[in-house]
């Protein structure tokens, strides 16, 4: 041990007698934590590449890299960063001990190449949750047939203080494929972004729930920052006009982002998505656009999200019975559980394995593993988020472009947040989906849904708007 080089952060408090404190190190107490915490990150690279990266499209999944680093660097970074995490999250503590991250690029900015103007890129990030309505036939709630998690989870968080208001948005708007649904879904996350929406300038934070989640966030703020992006919308209106026009641009920049097939190349004939579904709980439900549901693109962002996020075709109240199969084996016969991979390793076979378990359940033990880990891969799928980068460009780069008005823009569109959801979780899911559902019941018998809004004769004027894709 070199004397000079000692300090006090490598030391914690262990215990004490009548005479005697005693410290242990760190390091050398949590080398096994340094082992399982390269292990953890290695896991998260494994499964965005070998297992949701084939699931939902290499242009769209970034794996990343584990990257080993010098403790003082990663020391000193967590005292520097300290003052600007948000309180709601300093319950957690940075892991300053394990020597490594996940190296990822910035996906707040663009590649280099498509600098071709001097305003910095804007990025929207979205956190859509599920985009469907059970349709197994193991669920008896009635309810959870007609209103999706999302909306029914939102007067939980509420009752127990996540956020002071409800949001408006419905996931099922946002995977309809439908624009003006589409439109609306995005206005409402713009109105009351939660944790579903942040907007970034030059890969600067600039818009998203504040820390006082009391306090809504500043749309007036934010269409200062959008107004260099869309400098027509101020031309041909006035203050208030100006503004309203310049968030419809960039809604529908954002649906086409979300539409395309996230490159150059123009997506194949739209088809009717599975997901021609309402939730009872959005306020759409009653409006005439009720009737528009287009169905996605096969190669957009929402359509690959969903695909997988669908595998989920039992509902927890299918899976957990098939849960508790698969424990219950892994009691009598412990060492099964690395041949079964249940929390891994992901490697191809862990994707082979998932794709070829048996159609019917056949009462196998094999049959109940495919279940679990298909409805593992969907949790990762219904809690990732989506990120739209997108830059102004000159007209030479159209053939890049997001051009839904009279600007260009070059994009990308990517998946983040992709990390494996360990089966311990489900028990966890199983209370938590009861929990959701009797509260909505009983919350909703007193105040019912959430107002009809006069969101259709508002959405007219929009639809004028709207330019092909
Ligand atoms: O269960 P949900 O739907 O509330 O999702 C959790 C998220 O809450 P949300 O509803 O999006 O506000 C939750 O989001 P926050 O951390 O609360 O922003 C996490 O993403 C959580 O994942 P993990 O357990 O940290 O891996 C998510 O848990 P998982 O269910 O995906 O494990
Ligand atoms: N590659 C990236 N480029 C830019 N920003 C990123 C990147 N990865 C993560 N972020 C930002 O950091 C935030 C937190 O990252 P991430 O969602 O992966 O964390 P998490 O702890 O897994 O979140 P959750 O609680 O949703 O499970 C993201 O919402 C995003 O704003």
């Amino acid at each position: 041990m070199e004397l000079d080089k000692m300090d006090e952060n490598d030391w914690k408090y262990h215990g004490e007698g009548n005479k005697s404190l005693v410290v242990s190190h760190v390091q050398v107490s949590d080398r096994l934590g340094t082992k399982q915490a390269f292990q953890h990150i290695r896991n998260i690279v494994d499964y965005n590449k070998n297992v949701m990266k084939p699931l939902l499209g290499e242009k769209y999944v970034h794996s990343g890299e584990v990257v080993k680093l010098p403790l003082e660097f990663v020391r000193q970074l967590s005292l520097k960063v300290q003052q600007e995490r948000p309180e709601l999250r300093c319950d957690k503590v940075m892991d300053t001990f394990s020597g490594c991250g996940l190296c990822l690029p910035n996906l707040t900015q663009l590649s280099p190449c498509h600098f071709g103007d001097h305003r910095p890129p804007l990025c929207v990030e979205i956190k859509p949750k599920c985009g469907f309505l059970p349709f197994s036939r193991y669920v008896t709630k009635e309810c959870k047939r007609k209103v999706c998690r999302f909306c029914m989870h939102q007067h939980f968080k509420l009752a127990n203080g996540k956020w002071n208001r409800l949001s408006r948005y419905c996931p099922l708007d946002l995977f309809s494929g439908s624009k003006q649904r589409m439109y609306v879904a995005i206005k409402h996350l713009l109105e009351e972004p939660q944790n579903n929406l942040k907007i970034f300038k030059g890969g600067e934070l600039i818009y998203s729930c504040n820390d006082d989640a009391k306090q809504q966030p500043d749309l007036n703020e934010l269409v200062q920052h959008l107004r260099p992006y869309f400098h027509h919308c101020i031309s041909l209106y006035n203050g208030h006009q100006s503004s309203k026009a310049i968030f419809s641009e960039l809604i529908q920049l954002i649906c086409s982002a979300l539409l395309s097939s996230g490159d150059s190349k123009r997506s194949v004939e739209p088809r009717k998505a599975e997901s021609r579904q309402f939730c009872e709980a959005s306020p759409l439900h009653r409006d005439p656009l009720r009737s528009g549901s287009h169905g996605l693109p096969r190669d957009c962002v929402l359509s690959k999200i969903l695909q997988v996020q669908m595998l989920d075709n039992l509902d927890i109240d299918g899976l957990y019975p098939l849960y508790k199969r698969v424990e219950q084996y892994l009691e009598e016969f412990p060492k099964e559980r690395n041949r079964l991979q249940i929390d891994g390793p992901y490697d191809e076979s862990f994707l082979e394995k998932v794709k070829t378990y048996p159609s019917e359940d056949d009462g196998s033990i094999e049959y109940a593993v495919g279940k679990v880990l298909q409805y593992r891969i969907a949790m990762t799928a219904k809690d990732c988020s989506v990120m739209i980068t997108f830059a102004p460009c000159g007209q030479d780069e159209k053939i890049f472009a997001l051009a839904p008005a009279k600007h260009c823009f070059t994009y990308s569109v990517s998946i983040l947040d992709l990390d494996p959801k360990p089966s311990d979780s489900i028990p966890h899911q199983y209370k938590l989906d009861s929990k959701i559902v009797n509260y909505y019941l009983r919350s909703t018998n007193t105040s019912q849904d959430r107002p009809s809004s006069n969101l259709y004769k508002e959405h007219q004027e929009c639809m004028l708007l709207f330019h092909p894709v």
